[in-house]
């Protein structure tokens, strides 16, 4: 057995590890690849492990107070909802993650599924699939330009979807409490209350984390008051979203349509599924994406990159350039 640290990378994606495993061996650690479907599976790595990187596998605090050699989890990817971050900090073990390796690519999704169900392209395509050739197949279209759009968190995406909406001459306003106001202009866009985001938008825009506020931050109360017709788009985290809310808004003609790309209940990734587990995807008026806003090659090698080098700078005795918990620290 070797004396080296060992990196466990809990559920890698990208066909092999090589990305990881250069940096990482000069870092002097040795990589072990899972394929971890659970933490059961993740139990017997974790007490010896100095790290682990994780993309869709849950590290939670049963795997975190058995781990009493790591030293740093990181995440291949933005959000760390599903790392226990408060049990990782009370025992000292580090959390980074990397940001804005993606924020080109999740906001032209965003915009990619707003156009798509706002010119009610799949209509279109449906229709003339089956031989129908009428401009009529996708009524009811309105003009785009001086129509509102709002964006739910107005971090680096949010912002980024602005830059982009503004060519299409659409308002824009956003919800984000933890912004001010000027910050909010300087993007060009008006900052709102929920109340008034819900009333003015005629496209709803959700680019939120999924933190205890956040969870199911739209349901029935917010659907019923948001403008009839309206259309969602959600590339931020699927729970933000209460599902059964929103299929009975869909159903309804509360909203023409939604564009999904994180439904709040993700199918388990290769696992075999049916549609019809989940009667959003059933419907016409939904557009959904496998949870792939965050997707290019260019952003695939950035996290990939990113996340080894802030295991391998911790390793070495460095501070990691993106910490969550950098309180973790004190308590080490
Ligand atoms: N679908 C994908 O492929 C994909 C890819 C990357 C990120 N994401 C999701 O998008 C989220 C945002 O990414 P980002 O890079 O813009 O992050 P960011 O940290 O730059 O921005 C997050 C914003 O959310 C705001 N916020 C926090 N709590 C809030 C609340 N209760 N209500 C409203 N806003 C709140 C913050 O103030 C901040 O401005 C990530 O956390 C992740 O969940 C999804
Ligand atoms: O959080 C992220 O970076 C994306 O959702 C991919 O996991």
């Amino acid at each position: 057995m070797s004396n080296k640290p060992k990196v466990v990378i809990t559920d890698f994606d990208y066909g092999d590890v090589d990305i990881e495993t250069a940096i990482l061996r000069d870092a002097g650690a040795e990589v072990v690849a899972l394929q971890a479907k659970s933490e059961t599976d993740l139990a017997m790595h974790a007490a010896d492990c100095a790290a682990m990187m994780n993309q869709y596998a849950r590290i939670g605090r049963t795997t975190i107070e058995r781990m009493t050699q790591c030293r740093v989890i990181a995440r291949y990817g933005v959000g760390v909802d599903i790392v226990d971050v408060e049990a990782a900090t009370e025992r000292g073990i580090l959390v980074t993650n990397v940001r804005d390796y993606c924020t080109e690519e999740v906001a032209d999704h965003a915009i990619a599924l707003w156009m798509a169900l706002a010119r009610r392209l799949f209509d279109y395509d449906r229709a003339t699939h089956q031989g129908i050739w009428q401009w009529q197949s996708g009524k009811p279209i309105n003009r785009l330009r001086g129509r509102t759009m709002g964006i739910v968190s107005f971090g680096k995406i949010g912002q980024a979807i602005a830059e982009r909406a503004r060519a299409f001459g659409v308002e824009i306003i956003a919800f984000d409490p933890f912004l001010p106001a000027d910050v909010v202009a300087r993007h060009g866009a008006e900052l709102v209350d929920k109340a008034g985001l819900l009333a003015r938008s005629d496209y709803i825009l959700m680019q939120a984390p999924m933190n205890p506020d956040t969870r199911h931050f739209l349901s029935d109360a917010e659907f019923a008051a948001m403008k009839p017709g309206a259309i969602l788009v959600n590339t931020g985290r699927g729970p933000t979203v209460d599902n059964k809310a929103l299929y009975r808004a869909l159903t309804t003609g509360t909203l023409a349509g939604a564009g999904l790309d994180d439904p709040e209940e993700e199918p388990a990734k290769r696992s075999h599924w049916s549609p019809a587990d989940n009667p959003i995807f059933t419907l016409p008026n939904v557009v959904v994406t496998p949870h792939a806003a965050y997707y290019s090659e260019e952003s695939i090698r950035a996290a990939r990159e990113n996340a080894a080098s802030e295991v391998a700078r911790v390793l070495t005795g460095q501070p990691p350039k993106f910490p969550v918990n950098a309180d973790a620290l004190a308590s080490a």
